[in-house]
């Protein structure tokens, strides 16, 4: 099977992940998309990050009874931070029968040169890569695939701060997303 893995912090998830997955379901030839929980992210401070579980939890019910998405905690029994190669290189062993590309915005991908072994990355893996606003890609890759895709510009930066200020997150999550978040009082 075709599996495009769509790695993330994903603190939390919200429509701009979930538009993207959906899209690159509809408009690639991949059969599967699975959003990679990063415990944490080499280039990001671990301060404000949810709890892994917590995280996973929020992306499972933003993808409840979606064919063809799924949510992966295998970064979790990885060593950390989180190295994409590393994580690639465990699953292409572990499911040998499937095959991995990469999803990812034009904003991480204006620095996969400075990713842990990207040479290796960037030669043994096909990536998707989509347009984020003010992030042009000029020269892709060999292996890139740019896909046109529906831009939203939010962050998840911009959404704990919504909610640290009091602010309603509606629309910008999946309703049950924003449910538990508001149940659990994460990002107050
Ligand atoms: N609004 C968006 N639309 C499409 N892709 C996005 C959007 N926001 C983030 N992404 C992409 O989703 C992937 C995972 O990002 P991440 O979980 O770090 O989200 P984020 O919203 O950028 O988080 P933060 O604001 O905490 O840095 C990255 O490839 C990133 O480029
Ligand atoms: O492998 C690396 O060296 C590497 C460097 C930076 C980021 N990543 C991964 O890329 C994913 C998306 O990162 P970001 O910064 O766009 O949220 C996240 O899951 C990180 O673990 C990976």
């Amino acid at each position: 099977m075709r599996i495009g893995l769509y790695f993330g912090s994903f603190n939390p998830i919200h429509n701009g992940h979930c538009i993207i997955a959906n899209h690159m379901l509809a408009f690639t030839t991949l059969q599967q998309v699975w959003f990679v929980i990063s415990p944490q992210n080499p280039f990001k401070p671990s301060a404000g990050l949810l709890n892994e579980y917590d995280r996973l939890h929020l992306v499972k019910l933003a993808i409840e009874g979606t064919e063809g998405l799924k949510a992966s905690d295998i970064e979790f029994q990885l060593s950390r931070p989180s190295y994409t190669i590393d994580t690639l290189t465990y699953l292409s062993e572990k499911f040998p029968r499937h095959t991995f590309s990469i999803i990812m915005g034009s904003d991480g991908y204006q620095n996969i040169e400075r990713w842990k072994n990207a040479a290796v990355l960037l030669d043994r893996y096909d990536i998707y890569v989509y347009e984020r606003p003010g992030f042009p890609v000029t020269s892709p890759f060999p292996r890139t695939t740019m896909v046109k895709a529906p831009m939203l510009d939010i962050s998840a930066t911009h959404i704990r701060e919504m909610i640290k200020s009091g602010k309603d997150i509606r629309f910008l999550v999946p309703d049950r997303v924003r449910e538990d978040i508001e149940r659990n009082g994460y990002y107050q």
